[in-house]
């Protein structure tokens, strides 16, 4: 894994991102932003309103300004990086934007958005047509949404906004929860191939609805074996083993073992740090496994190997996380608040009940 392109998008609508607000949408829907699939393109295409296009395009500006669009990201993270994919908009690209974040508590909607306190990601900057556009982002904060602008108008096919997550420590009070899931931060660090499926998948929210939201090998022809690599949402003990093979049917793997390793303590490159959470077992193609498991060691990482290759859909980790590393999750995410959401935080968990603004009819 190298570029910040490696990371999962934190926008997707794979992970639960949605576009909340936009000034204009005259051409194409703004909630294609964030549609997990690349862009795509039929020449010729043309609706009641236009030809068609797979992003979110405004009309002609015919006064001063420019147009903006609001994501609210599935799994509120520190930016590394956004994407701004002009894809196929040829004449019709904004020739700059911009990417700002906020972070706010609760659930706000457009209104609170448009008061909320905006720190630039991304400065004014000049984008190519039909191009994906890379801007690396370098900020400490923990975003919840994003605001992007265009100058003056035109089309973006997709906004991707790469990152890291960081939890909200309160959503797991007893320390109770799925280890992997890339929506508390689990993390794919590296795996020895993803020729049809992207590894991010297996750590996605929900059920897959088909054998494209998996992660996929191409088919072997030596005599070694697919993997994956995942660095857990926090460190703790695993409790059970779910290992999903739905929709993969004649290219499921025969079976997997996942070991784990506490990689604070002992060195991942060393086999002897390493201890068995499950052995190698059978696999069912299309079928969701679930393996209760007795581990006593802590693990902060994980390797499924899956026997020869094959794909998956999902894994899941339900385990357990010590009191201390809970102290140590809650110190990450409140150092990581932007200072307008810090300040809405009262001290002793007040922001429980009525944290944003009043309660609806009060
Ligand atoms: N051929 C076009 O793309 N024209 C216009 N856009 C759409 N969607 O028709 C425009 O003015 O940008």
């Amino acid at each position: 894994m190298t570029g910040f392109t490696d990371l999962p998008d934190l926008a997707s609508r794979a992970l639960g991102g949605g576009v909340v607000d936009a000034n204009d949408e005259f051409f194409a829907a703004r909630d294609n932003l964030v549609t997990p699939e690349p862009p795509t393109f039929a020449a010729g295409t043309f609706g009641p309103k236009g030809q068609v296009y797979d992003g979110w395009e405004t009309r002609r500006r015919r006064d001063p300004g420019h147009d903006y669009a609001i994501l609210r990201l599935g799994a509120p993270g520190v930016v590394r990086g956004v994407v701004v994919d002009t894809s196929y908009f040829t004449g019709n690209y904004p020739p700059h934007a911009s990417v700002e974040g906020c972070g706010m508590p609760g659930y706000p909607g457009p209104a609170e958005l448009a008061d909320a306190e905006w720190l630039p990601l991304v400065a004014r900057s000049p984008l190519r047509g039909d191009t994906r556009n890379l801007f690396q982002v370098d900020s400490p904060h923990r975003f919840t949404h994003v605001r992007l602008r265009i100058y003056p108008d035109g089309g973006v096919a997709r906004l991707r906004v790469h990152g890291v997550v960081v939890p909200d420590p309160e959503l797991f009070p007893d320390g109770q929860l799925d280890l992997a899931a890339l929506e508390h931060g689990g993390l794919v660090v590296g795996c020895s191939d993803m020729f049809y499926g992207s590894p991010h998948q297996l750590l996605a929210p929900g059920l897959a609805r088909s054998m494209g939201e998996g992660w996929e090998t191409a088919r072997r022809r030596d005599d070694g074996n697919d993997w994956v690599r995942v660095r857990l949402a926090v460190p703790g003990q695993i409790r059970q083993v779910e290992l999903d093979t739905s929709h993969f049917k004649g290219n499921a793997p025969a079976a997997a073992t996942l070991r784990g390793i506490d990689a604070r303590v002992a060195d991942p490159a060393e086999p002897a740090g390493w201890f068995e959470v499950l052995p190698r077992t059978r696999l069912q193609p299309d079928t969701r496994h679930r393996f209760p498991v007795d581990v006593p060691g802590t693990a902060t990482d994980v390797r499924l190997d899956v026997f020869p290759d094959g794909g998956m859909a999902r894994m899941r980790l339900p385990g357990r996380v010590a009191p201390t590393e809970l102290g140590r999750l809650r110190r990450r995410w409140s150092e990581s608040l932007p200072p307008a959401h810090a300040r809405r935080i009262a001290p002793s968990g007040s922001r429980r009940v009525g944290a944003w603004g009043p309660a609806p009819g009060g």
